[in-house]
């Protein structure tokens, strides 16, 4: 049976990148970066003061020497000033050096007058100044495509005045439960039915990634239901479907894509949960059939239909690379399938601690409610003692509480 590196890989290839469009740079945060960005002008564009001071010439300084003051450069103010020989300008973080000068002296480095300063040592020529173009040099590249525009990609846009940011477009994602037992949140729960919570957990899923959720409801398990909410669903960017893919004789979700002329490209993975897991490219739109347990859908959404979404949005880098974990517990699994274990991590000395959130059966979902990471057991592991270095993969952000206060 196919291994989860295997179907991942699969399933990015298959995955095609969105088209692009250009957003206001207040919005671009979390977007992806659709061309590549090269430097406007040189970064620092004139050589500056890095300390407020006194621009001086290095070789005019020496312990205890008076330099008159000959001039009072602001942040702001415009380059062209000259230091005459023998002199030393005001000047403040941020503002041009003025011609002549090459060392500023910080404040806590000298004496004021009324007119002049002494300095009390030597500085180092060049000292505090930085350079036009240190930063980035004119038509260097900046930020590349494919980039992730966090806060500091969104301040060097800005540095250079960008207001309009070419950016991939956000995934537009059909979302679609299927089962006859499905009831929505809110809908009185008769005998036997059970709440579709699966739409709702894929839909703040495909939100924390910043795609676009579309909800289609529920197909019923029959055949036209599923055709008119498949159909529907293959018009969206990528099609995300819950359940009816094992072998019940009412899972028609696979049945019902080939009727429509969809590729399977696989279907079953060697992993645990997920194993029915299948995908499926309709023309250039991906489809993830993610079995209908519910750690099973969000755990297959996480290691295999997140990091081809982000492709799908432009992004270079879309797998979360495993981290060394060690574990406080030991751990016993049937050899011959892969497993992801719901764990609970814990940082000690930065260090990560791991032991598991509770039992581990695919019905169980308060386990992956209390995890805060995936561990990752290959095929071949079975018995794993206490110590056992594991790969681990932080689910959302890893913080500590604050120290209770005095
Ligand atoms: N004979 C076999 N039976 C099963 C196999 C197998 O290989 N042979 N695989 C098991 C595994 S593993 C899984 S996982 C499930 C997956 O089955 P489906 O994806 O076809 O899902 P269903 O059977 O329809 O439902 C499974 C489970 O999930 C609940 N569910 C379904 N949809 C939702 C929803 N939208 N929100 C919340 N919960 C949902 C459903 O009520 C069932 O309890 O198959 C095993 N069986
Ligand atoms: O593999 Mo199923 O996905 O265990 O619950």
């Amino acid at each position: 049976m196919l291994s989860f590196e295997d179907a991942r890989n699969l399933v990015l290839a298959h995955t095609p990148t969105l088209g692009t469009e250009r957003i206001a740079l207040f919005d671009a945060g979390g977007r992806v970066l659709a061309e590549d960005i090269h430097a406007l002008w040189d970064l620092p564009p004139w050589d500056n003061s890095a300390m407020d001071g006194y621009a001086v010439r290095a070789v005019d300084c020496a312990p205890g020497r008076a330099l008159p003051v000959s001039a009072y450069l602001p942040a702001g103010a415009t380059p062209g000033a000259t230091l005459a020989p023998g002199a030393a300008i005001k000047i403040m973080t941020g503002a041009p050096l003025p011609a002549g000068a090459d060392t500023i002296v910080p404040f806590e480095e000298l004496r004021e007058g009324e007119n002049e300063i002494w300095l009390r040592s030597a500085p180092k020529p060049g000292a505090h100044v930085r350079c036009r173009g240190e930063d980035l040099a004119r038509g260097a590249l900046a930020i590349a495509a494919g980039t992730l525009l966090r806060p500091a990609e969104i301040g060097l846009l800005a540095t250079f005045g960008k207001v309009l940011i070419p950016v991939f477009r956000r995934a537009r994602v059909a979302i679609l439960a299927t089962g006859d037992e499905l009831v929505e949140p809110g809908e009185p729960l008769a005998h036997g039915r059970i709440i579709n919570s699966n739409a709702a957990a894929l839909a703040a899923a495909l939100r924390e990634i910043g795609a676009e959720p579309l909800l289609l409801g529920i197909a019923r398990d029959n055949e036209e239901s599923h055709r008119r909410l498949i159909t529907e669903g293959l018009r969206a960017d990528a099609l995300i479907t819950s359940a009816g893919i094992s072998t019940g004789d009412r899972d028609l979700v696979r049945e019902t894509l080939l009727e429509l002329g969809a590729t399977e490209i696989f279907w079953k993975i060697d992993i645990k949960p997920g194993r029915p897991t299948a995908f499926f490219r309709a023309g250039a739109t991906p489809v993830f059939c993610l079995p209908g347990n519910p750690v099973a859908t969000l755990i297959t959404f996480e290691e295999l239909a997140k990091p081809a979404l982000l492709k799908m949005m432009g992004l270079h880098r879309v797998i979360a690379p495993f981290i060394k974990g060690t574990l406080l517990e030991e751990v016993r699994k049937k050899p011959g399938r892969g497993q992801f274990l719901r764990v609970a991590l814990e940082i000690r000395a930065g260090r990560i601690l791991v032991r598991t959130s509770g039992d581990q059966n695919t019905g169980i979902l308060r386990t992956l409610v209390g995890a805060s990471g995936l561990v990752y057991l290959p095929a071949d592991a079975a018995h794993l003692p206490v110590g056992s270095e594991v790969d681990v993969h932080v689910l959302g952000q890893l913080r500590e509480s604050p120290p209770e206060a005095p």
